[in-house]
């Protein structure tokens, strides 16, 4: 059974990414909820009231599927439970959470860490990282095209999200729970273009044979899903 993870910023192209390499490597994706999310629409129009609330109700849907994945068989997931706290820390840092719920949400991200680790898999088996500068990430927001996300909405948008990309270089760097990879989603259009999307599925499977979660002479063409 191996689980890979996508990571990265709002927009960066994890769900996109997810669906292609799922589909590639023949296994199962699993979305964040984004639009049956009641709470996410709140949350934009009043960050400070909402922030806890959007936080606990990913922290339970990202639950639910980590459960499901890590039990299940080859699976693909859009973002990973490491990156909650990084989102909450940053919404607490501007004032969007009383000490209250500072220390509820990391006693409750705590506990529910504890269960993870007495589950057969603890970690993912690779993190796939997507970097992009806040240009291509404000591109990617505007085509995708959710109300509420538009810097037209709100003028502290532009600020959220230029703190967002600052708090994920040094995430991304201590990440030590699997091994990880970094995709360059500025240069690679893996939507648009067959041949950027070729050369980031064979970065992924080159990271997953080196890693020995792909057999060395695996191919798309011989039909062999990922290893046990
Ligand atoms: N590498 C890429 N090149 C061009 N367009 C892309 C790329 N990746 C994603 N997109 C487009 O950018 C938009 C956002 O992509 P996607 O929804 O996959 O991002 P995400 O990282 O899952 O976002 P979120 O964190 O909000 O869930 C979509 O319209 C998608 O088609
Ligand atoms: N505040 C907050 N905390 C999270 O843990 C979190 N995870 C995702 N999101 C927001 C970003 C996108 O708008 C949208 C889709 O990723 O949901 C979050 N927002």
């Amino acid at each position: 059974m191996t689980v890979i993870v996508l990571s990265g910023p709002i927009g960066a192209g994890k769900s996109s990414l997810t669906g292609i390499l799922s589909k590639y490597l023949g296994t199962k994706p699993f979305y964040e909820s984004v639009d049956d999310n009641p709470v996410l629409p709140l949350f934009y129009a009043d960050p400070k009231k909402y922030a806890f609330l959007l936080q606990v109700y990913f922290l339970n849907t990202r639950f639910h599927s980590i459960k499901e994945a890590l039990t299940a068989d080859n699976n693909v997931l859009d973002r990973s439970i490491y990156e909650d706290a990084l989102f909450f820390q940053m919404n607490a840092d501007i004032g969007r959470a009383t000490q209250e719920e500072v220390d509820t949400y990391y006693e409750l991200l705590n506990n529910m860490m504890g269960e993870l680790k007495r589950m057969p898999k603890k970690n993912p088996d690779l993190l796939v990282h997507i970097n992009v500068s806040y240009d291509t990430m404000i591109k990617r927001i505007q085509k995708r095209g959710r109300p509420y996300e538009q810097l037209s909405y709100d003028s502290t948008l532009e600020d959220y999200y230029k703190r967002l990309l600052s708090y994920y270089k040094p995430w991304y760097e201590k990440y030590d729970h699997s091994p990880k990879m970094e995709i360059d989603g500025d240069k690679f259009d893996f939507m648009a273009s067959e041949k950027d999307r070729e050369i980031v599925l064979d970065q992924i499977v080159a990271k997953l044979k080196s890693i020995g979660k792909l057999p060395l002479n695996w191919d798309k063409s011989t039909d062999i899903q990922i290893e046990a």
